[in-house]
């Protein structure tokens, strides 16, 4: 299938300030496709450029077939998008707002069924300013849903959200991908990349430095592997690193993690054996997302309940 959205070698800079170096991915039907990256990274510039808000200096966007740039009527008609601030008047109310945008479309969603799809409806008559935030959020991706996109772009959905709430709204995504929305993902929490998407596009300084499942990022290259082993004595590291199979010994006490290519585990114990040292307790490891983003990008994701 084709995909639906298409980005190539995207630029964008401010002055001298480059917000995206170069970005490529693309996005297919059906799919949740996670922007991943720490703050600044460049992930909102890359996503209001697709939604058509921001103009590219380089490269080339295409959503559904079309330059964004040139086809506002189109976008605006087919890609829904929650940004990081709802701005609302703060007296209108649930209904009221779903109202308000569906009657900016020809054919809107059901706003009652939007409504009970995203456990709204007991909160449909209270005002903007009295929701908490996870119903503020609730709110504004039900605003994103209420033309009926075939797009879905959602920004930081659970920034600032409690940890129940943030459960929540992964559930409720779900749902809307049931719906058959694909869905364009902005997030610098590792654990919500994981849990949402099928794919992951980790952006650093502007670039893409991974993208992949989260199976095939955290299994790293076909050709890398890692084993943990535990030795009768304590060794000294040095023996392994001159292995040509071996590119990291990190040596913790008599714990030893090894990673090399495709054959290093052998390797090894053919190294250790021709000291007459015989390894115990050998483990292979499965990294997770957080070890890809540490590699990948040096450091670090934001961990933990959003500030
Ligand atoms: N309108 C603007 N004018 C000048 N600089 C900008 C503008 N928008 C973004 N930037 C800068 O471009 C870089 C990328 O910003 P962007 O918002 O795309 O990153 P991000 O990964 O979405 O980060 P965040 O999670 O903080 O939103 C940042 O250094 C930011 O300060």
């Amino acid at each position: 299938m084709e995909p639906v959205i298409e980005v190539r070698h995207l630029r964008k800079t401010y002055g001298d300030k480059v917000a995206v170096a170069d970005v490529s991915f693309d996005v297919h039907p059906g799919e949740i496709v996670a922007v991943l990256g720490r703050n600044g990274a460049g992930k909102t510039t890359t996503v209001e450029t697709v939604a058509g808000l921001r103009t590219a200096d380089g490269g080339e966007v295409r959503v559904l077939g079309v330059d964004p740039q040139r086809h506002p009527e189109l976008i605006r008609e087919h890609v829904g998008i929650q940004l990081q601030e709802a701005k609302l008047p703060p007296k209108i109310t649930v209904a009221e707002a779903i109202e308000l945008y569906a009657s900016f479309y020809a054919e809107p969603a059901d706003g009652q069924e939007l409504l009970a799809l995203l456990g709204l409806t007991e909160h449909r008559d209270k005002r903007f300013d009295r929701l908490s935030g996870g119903l503020q959020q609730r709110l504004s991706i039900a605003l994103a849903l209420v033309g009926n996109p075939r797009i879905a772009i959602l920004d930081e959905l659970t920034t600032g959200l409690d940890p129940q709430a943030r459960r929540e709204t992964w559930a409720l995504i779900d749902g809307v991908r049931r719906r058959g929305v694909t869905i364009l993902l902005v997030t610098h929490f590792m654990d919500e990349a994981e849990h949402l998407s099928d794919r992951v596009v980790v952006i650093d300084g502007g670039r893409v430095v991974a993208d992949g499942t989260p199976a095939e990022l955290a299994a790293g290259s076909a050709d890398q592997r890692s084993f943990r082993m535990t030795t009768p004595e304590v060794l000294d590291p040095a023996l392994l690193r001159d292995l040509p199979e071996v590119t990291d010994v990190v040596a913790h006490g008599r714990e030893v993690e090894v990673t090399g290519t495709r054959r290093v585990l052998p390797a090894v114990v053919l190294e250790l054996a021709r000291h007459d040292v015989v390894p115990d307790d050998i483990t292979t490891v499965r990294r997770t997302l957080e070890d890809v983003f540490l590699e990948v990008t040096g450091s670090p994701s934001t961990e933990g309940v959003p500030a």
